[in-house]
């Protein structure tokens, strides 16, 4: 447990992020926002969706998180305390995410989904959080694929490694510039990933041009001894009319 962790923290120093205090090493539950356990979970992991009716926050726990998922996440955790980083929630359907004010402009759909969130078994398909940090344009996603995802035997389809990526790039560029489309996405893959491991994508903002936003990113072990995947994307701010020309045509 302590040498994992001291990867972990290693991992997490390699990129600028505080490494592991040895305090929250012998920690085995997630601490922060978890919603009360229900039966059959661990303490502090997310009960299924909400019995007051708001939508279910999937990038909380579940009996299906790693030992590294919730090390990770409860270091993420900590550091939102300070403010600079925020845990982004994650709910199956788009429109959750969009502000009010903007909802206006969309037809409300209740039969679409959000990709990542189209597996409802816990475990089987993207299990993922995502944290910002506003002041450096960066977007940290910790991601443990499932079996669903299979592509080669034991390892990651690389459609689903392409999905983190530009999800994660995607949250980015939102939170740079608000709406966006992915226009080109590049990607290196390096070293397969493991069903069942934990990686994580740390993407950034590296340039904003006009309407261009110029992303990179990397998909690391925890331990930060195993290149993923490298990546570099384009993504577009909508043009106003040609947005509603799209969404026009959706509908
Ligand atoms: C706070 C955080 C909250 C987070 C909350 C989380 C929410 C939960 C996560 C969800 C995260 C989902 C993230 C998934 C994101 C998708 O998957 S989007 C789906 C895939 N993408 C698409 O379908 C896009 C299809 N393409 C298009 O619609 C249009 O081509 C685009 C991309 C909107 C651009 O069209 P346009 O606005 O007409 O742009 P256009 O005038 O042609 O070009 C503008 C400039 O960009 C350049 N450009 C355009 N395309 C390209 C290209 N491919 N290569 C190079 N240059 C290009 C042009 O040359 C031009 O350059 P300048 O002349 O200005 O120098």
């Amino acid at each position: 447990m302590w040498r994992r962790c001291g990867a972990l923290g290693r991992a997490l120093a390699l990129r600028g992020l505080p490494g592991l205090a040895p305090g929250a090493a012998g920690r085995r539950t997630a601490s922060g926002p978890s919603p009360p356990a229900r039966p059959g979970l661990p303490c502090g992991t997310a009960a299924a969706g909400s019995q007051l009716g708001q939508s279910k926050d999937y990038a909380l726990p579940n009996a299906s998180w790693s030992q590294d998922m919730l090390d990770l996440y409860n270091r993420f955790l900590d550091m939102t305390k300070d403010g600079l980083w925020k845990r982004i929630p994650s709910y199956n359907n788009i429109l959750d995410h969009i502000p009010e004010s903007m909802k206006l402009t969309y037809e409300k759909r209740k039969d679409t989904r959000l990709f990542l969130r189209s597996i409802d078994a816990e475990g089987a398909g993207f299990e993922y959080v995502m944290f910002l940090n506003t002041s450096e344009k960066r977007v940290v996603c910790l991601f443990q694929p499932g079996s669903y995802l299979e592509g080669h035997p034991g390892f990651a389809h690389g459609g689903s490694i392409a999905t983190i990526i530009d999800s994660t790039i995607g949250s980015c560029a939102i939170s740079v510039a608000g709406k966006v489309m992915t226009a080109n996405l590049s990607i290196d893959y390096v070293n397969p990933v493991p069903l069942g491991s934990v990686v994580l994508v740390d993407s950034k903002a590296d340039k904003v041009e006009g309407r261009k936003v110029f992303l990179s990113c990397k998909m690391q072990s925890v331990d930060g001894n195993t290149l993923h995947a490298e990546a570099t994307a384009l993504f577009i701010q909508l043009d106003a009319t040609k947005a509603q020309k799209q969404q026009a045509s959706c509908q």
